[in-house]
């Protein structure tokens, strides 16, 4: 599998604010890549380094396996973008804008392939028609065909859903999904909604406070076999190293506010319990979360209340 972007140890400050802290993560060729976070939580700074927009405090970005910073023109000339709302021109019409602003960014295209661009993001039937008619769904379509212009196989895409109605997000969720499935393109798309991400990417990325919370396959991290469990221990600093020296050690996430947090079949829950037990270690509480709804929500919300596990 080849590897399209490779972060490590992203880290940007603002003055005295840290948005983003030691951020490292992968996305694949092919990918859709969703990258989650609640608001404030430095997607757009992520992405902003990402497109070479502001400079990382520390750490480095590789894209198609070379240094951003060193290749910069070579990897954007490669990458097609949306950050904000897309910048379009109501007065002209959508295949007037993807022209006018194909020249604009020192690429000319053919009326074919205006035609083409307009039909890979479902437009082709409104292509003569003045973008101030246009839904936002249709504007934000029409923005994804213009960043497709210079047929990018990377494309990054920072909350594209954000105030359509249900219909244009419905939209802008199957042209993502056409973008990789049929045209082979790696997408990078930010949310704070897990329940879009979750509909579109095939691996996820959650950050909170720009720090990784956790990163995998969508399938995996939904998987109901891999129930998170949230446990309290009379002493949970001796317990997880106990728990990291153990056969459960791949089952150890983090710390998080005292308490551990593991991934694991749920079944396993008593065999580990009783092997905290056998250690010592007093159980003060043991709950579980059955989706990553739960997770996100339990991990960006501390105030989240959620069912003790039975066990
Ligand atoms: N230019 C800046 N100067 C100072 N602080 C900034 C700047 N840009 C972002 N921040 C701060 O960095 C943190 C992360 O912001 P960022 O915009 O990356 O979050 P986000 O996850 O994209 O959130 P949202 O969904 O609200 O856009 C926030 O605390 C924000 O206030």
């Amino acid at each position: 599998m080849k590897t399209i972007i490779e972060v490590a140890n992203l880290t940007k400050k603002f003055k005295d604010i840290t948005a983003v802290s030691g951020l490292s993560f992968t996305v694949n060729e092919g990918d859709v890549y969703g990258f989650l976070g609640q608001n404030g939580a430095g997607k757009s700074t992520t992405i902003r380094m990402l497109l070479t927009l502001i400079r990382p405090t520390s750490g480095s970005i590789s894209i198609f396996n070379k240094d951003l910073v060193t290749h910069r023109e070579e990897i954007l000339r490669q990458t097609g973008a949306i950050i904000e709302k897309p910048d379009l021109y109501n007065f002209l019409t959508a295949n007037e804008n993807v022209a006018f602003l194909s020249k604009l960014s020192g690429k000319s295209v053919s009326r074919k392939e205006v035609l083409e661009i307009l039909k890979m993001v479902g437009l082709s039937e409104r292509a003569t028609s003045k973008v101030k008619t246009f839904s936002q769904g249709m504007k934000q379509r029409l923005g994804i065909a213009v960043a497709l212009i210079h047929d990018p196989s990377l494309i990054i895409l920072d909350e594209p859903t954000n105030g359509l109605d249900p219909q244009g997000i419905a939209d802008t969720r199957e042209l993502i999904k056409n973008l990789s499935c049929q045209h082979g393109k790696t997408v990078v798309v930010s949310s704070h909604l897990l329940s879009e991400i979750e509909l579109i990417a095939n691996r996820l990325l959650i950050i909170h406070n720009g720090k990784k919370i956790v990163e995998g396959t969508t399938k995996e991290l939904l998987d109901p076999s891999k129930t998170i469990v949230e446990i309290d221990t009379t002493d949970n600093i001796a317990a997880r190293e106990i728990l990291l020296q153990s056969e459960f050690n791949t089952a150890v996430k983090k710390l998080k506010e005292e308490k551990i947090i593991l991934q694991m079949d749920r079944n396993i829950i008593p065999s580990l319990i009783n092997f905290l037990v056998k250690n010592n270690i007093g159980i003060l509480s043991a709950e579980t979360r059955h989706s990553l709804e739960d997770y996100f929500l339990s991990i960006t919300n501390p105030g989240t209340n959620v069912e003790p596990a039975t066990i």
